[in-house]
């Protein structure tokens, strides 16, 4: 197993058939049922639907994860940092699983020796944090190989394999589909986070139906039922893997990927909960001040339900709960989305702005971008903050992004796989579904764009987070960070900075960029907005308001009606003629509760379900604006009570005004 010379992602190298147990040799019954519990990303043995069906419903278990060579080949966009997450989360679930209370086998790849003991169950998780493992440590069987093969092998010698689905796009799906075709019956997928799956109109109660969700009884293994747990001793152990494909992670400050951490990470959040709403914003204040909980959330360390409830029951009712609960909500809308629509990866959703910026591809732009080199200083301070720690906090993500896409005009998957390599988070149901919303490629009627500059006095107007992460300009007198190029010389000489030569000039005019992109935005917007209407776009879009909330935007912001047949066809032609989704049903009327309306009828009613302030009209359309809150909480409001337009060189998003 060689980085460079990656195998291929057919090769099998482990278990050998040989080397596994039927059901019914490690029970000892001609009768036995035997489960394989296939981990991905639900690192965790509680509140694991899988896990407790296989424990309620076999004799035998045997928790399985495999590492597949394809993450760590050509499609694997993870930095080192994050594979090195992963490696000790798996050795964390490995150590859980040997204390689990059940009665233990064992068999060795060299001719099944066999070993059984009975353990006692520490769910604190283990403090380790290098992935070795001794044979007493681990309760998992950990392969190396491709997943649909090595499950394959199983399914051959009587094990059926339970999963927990996860949303997909890109590789994962076709991994899945190939386990499905391999494995056939034999295989179950089980819905166990909360997103829904078993309809075609996911947003129909979406709201109540997560709600229900989150507050519902976890998903517990009963134990009690003697329950065997195999160990297929393959020899694969994390720690080999890392070694194997030299992981060399280079970030500092990355959280370690155990349970034990997390579970402190969460207790902590829980005693400062208090101050989280004035700590989201501001990056430096962020870094300590949120919870911190992204990449355990995301590698399933914890089930978004588990620390909901956890928060609910132990946290002192405040706003910080209240906000930090609907974010937990945004992860579950966001990662409906991937689930109505797999293709958020590789193509606009609305199919008006496929293709987007691929014109302005400018390599020296991107470069300078990623590299924290652009001239303004808070996009240069978060993308090395990026860069060398592998999070941002919300804002500057978004700030981010929203500069790429719409001041740069670069194209935003370049933007997506950047994030996606180096966030220690990175979940693919949020990063490519926030980097098409903040890059504008929805369609909703009102595009935020945020300015840099209002950032640095908003969010750090003495210089302590810029100075930290671009050094260069530590000794810039802090009133002209916002715009450093605007330093008189006689400053510049007598500070030691010279802008232009230590730190770059702007690389574009932002307030040259700004004004074409929104100038293009009013004309895009009658055109995006009407494809909206189409059902199957709005399936994709997948609003929390559902079909309703996309075909309100249609009828408010699309062409007349005279115009709608021959701009049809030519956005088919702009989609390249791809076969669409989704059928054509009408609209139905949804009762969401709120009674206000995009065209100001009464029903269809339309509630913004993250219980935020969202910005334009998605208030009316029900899709959540995540913090937008408290965006209007913590920028002063000016005379006229507009808190976003108080700042004299322009607001930081198109205002609603602007388009009607
Ligand atoms: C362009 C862009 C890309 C992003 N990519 C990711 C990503 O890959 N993974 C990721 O977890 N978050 C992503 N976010 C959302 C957000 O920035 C992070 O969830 C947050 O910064 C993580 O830090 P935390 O756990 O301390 O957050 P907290 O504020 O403590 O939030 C708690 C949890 O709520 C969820 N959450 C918070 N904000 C959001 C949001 N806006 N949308 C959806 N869920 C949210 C996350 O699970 C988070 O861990 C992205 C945001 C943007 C603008």
């Amino acid at each position: 197993m060689d980085r460079r010379e990656s195998p291929n992602s057919d090769t099998v190298a482990l278990p050998l058939p040989a080397d596994i147990p039927t059901p019914t040799e490690v029970a000892g019954d001609t009768d036995a049922e035997g489960t394989v519990v296939w981990h991905r990303k639900h690192l965790r043995v509680e509140d694991h639907r899988g896990l407790s069906e296989a424990v309620g419903n076999s004799d035998v278990i045997c928790p399985l994860f495999v590492f597949d060579p394809t993450f760590y080949g050509s499609e694997g966009l993870a930095c080192d940092s994050r594979v090195r997450f992963l490696h000790q989360s798996v050795t964390s679930l490995a150590r859980l699983y040997a204390a689990a209370p059940c009665q233990a086998e064992s068999v060795g790849t060299n001719g099944h020796e066999r070993t059984s003991e009975t353990r006692l169950a520490d769910y604190g998780g283990s403090e380790h944090e290098d992935s070795t493992l001794s044979s007493e440590e681990t309760g998992l069987t950990v392969g190396y190989g491709a997943p649909a093969e090595i499950l394959a092998r199983f399914v051959d010698r009587g094990w059926s394999v339970l999963t927990m689905a996860t949303p997909t796009s890109r590789y994962g799906k076709r991994r899945d589909d190939r386990v499905r075709t391999v494995c056939g019956d034999a295989v179950r997928f089980v819905s166990g986070d909360g997103l829904v799956r078993d309809r075609d109109r996911t947003r129909e109660n979406w709201q109540s139906r997560i709600d229900d969700w989150l507050t519902d009884s976890q998903h517990e293994p009963d134990w009690g039922r003697e329950t065997t747990r195999l160990t297929v001793e393959t020899g694969v152990t994390p720690a080999r893997v890392d070694l194997a494909f030299d992981i060399t992670p280079s970030k500092r400050r990355v959280p370690v990927g155990t349970h034990r951490k997390a579970s402190k990470q969460l207790r902590s959040f829980v005693d400062r909960i208090g101050s989280y709403p004035r700590n989201i914003s501001a990056p430096q204040d962020a870094r300590e001040g949120t919870s911190g909980l992204s990449p355990y959330l995301n590698f399933g360390l914890f089930s978004i339900r588990q620390v909901y409830q956890y928060v609910a029951e132990n946290a002192p009712n405040c706003r910080g709960r209240e906000m930090f609960a609907s974010r937990l909500v945004w992860n579950c809308h966001y990662n409906q989305k991937l689930v109505d629509w797999p293709g958020w990866t590789d193509r606009a959703v609305n199919p008006v702005f496929e293709g987007r910026n691929e014109d302005n591809h400018d390599p020296q732009l991107i470069e300078a971008w990623k590299r924290g080199g652009t001239g303004f200083p808070m996009v240069d301070a978060s993308m090395r903050c990026l860069r060398e720690t592998g999070w941002l906090n919300f804002r500057m993500r978004a700030m981010c992004a929203s500069f790429f896409a719409h001041i740069l005009k670069q194209p935003w998957w370049v933007g997506a796989d950047w994030y996606h390599h180096h966030l220690i988070d990175s979940d693919v149901g949020i990063n490519y579904t926030q980097w098409q919303s903040q890059a504008g490629l929805i369609g909703k009627p009102a595009q935020r764009v945020y300015n840099p500059r209002k950032q640095v006095r908003d969010h750090d107007p003495d210089g302590e987070w810029i100075s930290r992460w671009v050094p260069e300009l530590a000794e810039l007198p802090s009133q002209y960070l916002p715009r450093p190029e605007r330093t008189p010389l006689e400053v510049q000489e007598n500070c030691g900075v010279r802008i232009g030569e230590s730190y770059p000039r702007p690389v574009v005019d932002f307030e040259t960029e700004r004004e074409a992109f929104w100038s293009w935005y009013e004309q895009q917007r009658p055109l995006a907005a009407e494809q909206l209407g189409r059902p199957e776009i709005a399936k994709r879009a997948s609003f929390s308001g559902g079909y309703e909330a996309a075909r309100a935007i249609a009828d408010q912001y699309g062409r007349p009606s005279d115009d709608t047949v021959a701009t049809q066809l030519s956005l088919s032609d702009v989609e390249g003629g791809e076969p669409q989704p989704g059928g054509t049903d009408p609209p139905t009327a949804q009762r969401l509760g709120g009674g206000r309306t995009v065209d100001g009828r009464e029903s269809p009613e339309v509630v913004d379900d993250t219980g935020s302030v969202p910005t334009g009209a998605g208030r009316e359309t029900g899709e959540p604006s995540p913090d937008d809150r408290d965006a209007v909480a913590e920028v002063p409001e000016s005379a006229d009570g507009n808190a976003e337009n108080s700042e004299s060189d322009g607001s930081e998003q198109t205002s609603i005004d602007r388009f009607d």
